[in-house]
């Protein structure tokens, strides 16, 4: 039950923007859409709204399809990047938009008006203009008017987008409380890992019109189902490994894996994955020693591309130094895995 993708395709002319896409979202669940600009997140999204007509296959709404039924029949509330507010109503006009259309008395609406703006923190905006309000409030109030409407499914559309990174954060883990808190199902694209990973209970990677993978949060991190998963994800370095009793053993030295698989297999590494630390030369030669060969100052560590002299077939491998004691250009290094930047793929 909740919202079912079923066999969906979307061509633009020659264009398959997607693919025979499946995918279910659950009463009070949020999924969220990730993928590079291009992959077909948004006409997925249009589709379901109804605003894009398939090609093929078709979307359902608690096993009834919804594949004749009007866009503002299907009772889907839709939030864009840009708000979308409408410029010649105050915040409260535009919030009321959903219930004044659904004929609630003056009285229901103002009350219903005063509800959503508490929740989502702008209580008192009411009589705002809408051309008076910073990004985030806009936002805001754009989520507020898709709430009062009581939508049976939420589709936003890179919601916080057009936001700075500061606020787009801080937005983010409000939006997510709020969703978590109203219950509310929800479909997000974005194309920010971050947001995805805040915001949703289950992730979908896309690649090109179709879905790669749908997964929590924490399995999608440990467990990418394959290297352009892993490559999206952050994993700029694939090597075999043996796995057994909860390590991974590879060229680069051991690491514990939560992984029940064993035998052979695949490790993806971040660069926080793999940290280089210097040695000076003082203490014995460590095990795994890299040499540096590119480095730039990040906002919180120094991000160092090495090469392993001991596995050259890795060509440069990124890795993560600290800023107080960041190893010099050439400069050899110990190398050491930490298990929060490594994934097993497959
Ligand atoms: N109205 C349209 N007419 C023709 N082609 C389109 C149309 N809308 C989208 N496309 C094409 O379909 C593909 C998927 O586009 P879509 O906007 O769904 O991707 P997206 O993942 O949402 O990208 P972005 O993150 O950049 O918004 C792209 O190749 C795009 O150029």
């Amino acid at each position: 039950m909740g919202l079912e993708i079923r066999d969906l395709s979307v061509r633009f002319g020659s264009v398959p923007a997607v693919s025979g896409v499946n995918l279910s979202v659950a009463a009070g669940e949020v999924v969220a859409l990730l993928g590079p600009s291009g992959c077909g997140k948004s006409t997925m999204l249009r589709a379901v709204a109804g605003l894009e007509p398939p090609t093929a296959g078709g979307v359902l709404w608690n096993g009834a399809d919804l594949g004749g039924v009007a866009v503002h029949r299907r009772g889907f509330g839709m939030v864009f990047q840009d708000g979308q507010l409408f410029p010649h109503r105050d915040v409260a006009g535009n919030v009321a938009f959903g219930p004044r259309m659904r004929g609630a008395s003056k009285a229901r609406r103002r009350e219903r008006v005063g509800e959503v703006l508490e929740l989502v923190g702008l209580a008192g905006y009411e009589r705002r203009r809408t051309t008076e309000l910073s990004g985030g409030e806009a936002q805001r109030v754009a989520l507020a008017r898709a709430l009062a409407a009581d939508p049976r499914v939420l589709l936003l559309d890179e919601p916080l987008a057009a936001l700075d990174r500061a606020l787009r954060e801080q937005l983010a883990v409000v939006l997510a409380e709020l969703l978590g808190g109203a219950a509310a199902t929800a479909l997000v694209v974005t194309h920010d890992h971050d947001e995805a990973f805040t915001l949703a209970d289950r992730v979908a990677v896309m690649s090109r019109g179709r879905i790669l993978q749908v997964d929590a949060p924490s399995r999608l991190w440990k467990h990418p189902a394959d290297e352009e998963v892993a490559a999206f994800l952050g994993c700029s370095t694939v090597l075999s490994a043996r796995i057994g009793d909860g390590l991974a053993r590879c060229a680069l030295g051991e690491v514990a894996v939560p992984s029940e698989a064993a035998g052979a297999g695949l490790l993806g590494l971040r660069a926080t994955g793999l940290r280089a630390v210097r040695f000076g030369g003082v203490e014995e030669e460590p095990e795994v020693v890299g040499v540096v060969r590119e480095r730039v100052h990040r906002h919180d560590h120094v991000r160092v591309a090495v090469t392993v002299p001991q596995a050259p077939e890795l060509g440069r491998v990124e890795a993560t130094a600290r800023v107080d004691d960041a190893p010099e250009y050439e400069e050899k290094v110990r190398l050491w895995l930490n298990p929060d930047g490594v994934a097993v793929i497959g």
